[in-house]
């Protein structure tokens, strides 16, 4: 029996969705290149993209926005139980429990058909944001802002983060991190997805605990430890010295390596790009020097472990300089990740087969019960 320890390198099941291919570094969400929907299309677009099969038209797509806006406020009950939270638990939590909270709220009936799911995920896409806004106001001591209809899904949740739109080129930023963020085959949050789906158990189940997967700094909790890393090393000069102690320490170096990528991960060029564009329009100096840490230590990487960037690395200073803190990062690559998950839901259940591995004994062998003594 040969053993495959993470599943790596087995293929499990087939998906129309998207396709990673690490030999040529490339991604293709229904066979679009990710390159090319990052420029050219909107976060709504690839959303739809994902989950219809194809780009919306315009009539298509006003009526995608019109049922986005129409549902990003949340009721009292939510809001409610959003307060109660500790400020302790991290946003990736709150996050969770909000998803949870709207499944047990959601008394809309789920024969399980494309259609009920696709109702479903436009209702996580429209309040997801909603919630991570909310969440960073509260820890900041700030009361929420509601959406604005008027504005389009990026721009509507700088408007509930901040009380205002910044400059056109930073929500174009943001917006093609949520394109790339969108969807990457069958990564462990996805992989989660599916498992929970398989056994026939709803949509805001597997949603729940693809959160869950997502959080953990191997997977997408990497974009927030970015910017720990990047403040504990502090200053350009130190990167190679405090690359080289972390490596001596066998740690983990943030936003770095990939399981399936092994030459770059095809989505940081682009990313790099719109970080690039950030700091150059940046006027506060610690831009500047946080820029230059973030190539010191990249190069450091490459140069000493030959390991390249993987989307985190990029996107967690990305979203610093934008204003965002820390611990959102994570729970806004939900904000785009939902697309994918809740794309993968729908294709399980339409050709369905229980997740079921199987595991190698390694216990000890069969042996007898002892009595009890007395
Ligand atoms: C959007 C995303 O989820 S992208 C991933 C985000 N996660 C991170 O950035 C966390 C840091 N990276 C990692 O931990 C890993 O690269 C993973 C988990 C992403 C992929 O790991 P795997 O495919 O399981 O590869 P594995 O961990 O076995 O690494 C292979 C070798 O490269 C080393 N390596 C890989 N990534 C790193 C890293 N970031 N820092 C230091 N060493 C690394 C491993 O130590 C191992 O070396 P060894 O053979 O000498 O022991
Ligand atoms: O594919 C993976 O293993 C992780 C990743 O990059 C993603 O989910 O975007």
């Amino acid at each position: 029996m040969t053993i495959h320890r993470g599943l790596a390198g087995v293929v499990v099941d087939t998906t129309e969705i998207s396709t990673v291919v690490q030999q040529t570094n490339s991604l293709t969400y229904r066979g679009y290149p990710v390159q090319e929907l990052a420029a050219h299309r909107s976060f709504e677009e690839v959303a739809h993209l994902l989950w219809y099969g194809e780009l919306p038209d315009s009539g298509q797509l006003r009526d995608f926005q019109a049922r986005e806006r129409a549902q990003r406020p949340l009721d009292r009950s939510t809001s409610e139980l959003l307060a109660r939270l500790p400020e302790t638990c991290h946003p990736m939590d709150v996050l969770r429990t909000a998803v949870s909270f709207f499944g047990a709220e959601d008394a809309t009936e789920d024969d399980g058909s494309p259609a009920a799911h696709r109702a479903k995920s436009l209702t996580l896409l429209a309040k997801l944001p909603t919630v991570v806004a909310a969440d960073q106001r509260r820890r900041r001591g700030l009361d929420p802002i509601p959406p604005d209809p008027e504005l389009g899904h990026a721009e509507n949740f700088f408007h509930m983060c901040f009380g205002g739109v910044p400059d056109p080129e930073v929500v174009r930023c943001f917006e093609i991190s949520l394109v790339l963020y969108a969807e990457h085959s069958f990564n462990a949050s996805t992989f989660t997805a599916r498992v929970v789906t398989s056994t026939l158990s709803d949509l805001y189940s597997a949603v729940t605990a693809a959160i869950g997967a997502l959080k953990g700094p191997l997977h997408g909790g990497a974009n927030e430890a970015v910017m720990h890393m990047l403040a504990e090393i502090g200053d350009p000069r130190r990167a190679e010295e405090w690359l080289a102690r972390a490596l001596a320490d066998r740690r983990k170096i943030m936003g770095f390596g990939h399981r399936v990528y092994r030459h770059g991960d095809s989505r940081v060029p682009i990313m790099q790009d719109a970080l690039d564009r950030l700091v150059a329009r940046a006027t506060d100096p610690e831009a500047t020097r946080l820029a230059a840490l973030h190539t010191a230590l990249r190069h450091a990487v490459l140069t000493h472990k030959g390991i390249h960037p993987n989307l985190d690395y990029p996107a967690g200073l990305a979203y610093h300089l934008m204003g965002f803190d820390p611990p959102a990062f994570t729970p806004i690559f939900v904000m785009s990740r939902i697309t994918g998950w809740t794309a993968h839901i729908t294709e399980q259940l339409a050709h369905n087969a229980l997740i079921r591995p199987l595991a190698s004994y390694a216990g000890p062998d069969q042996r007898a019960v002892p009595t009890v003594a007395g």
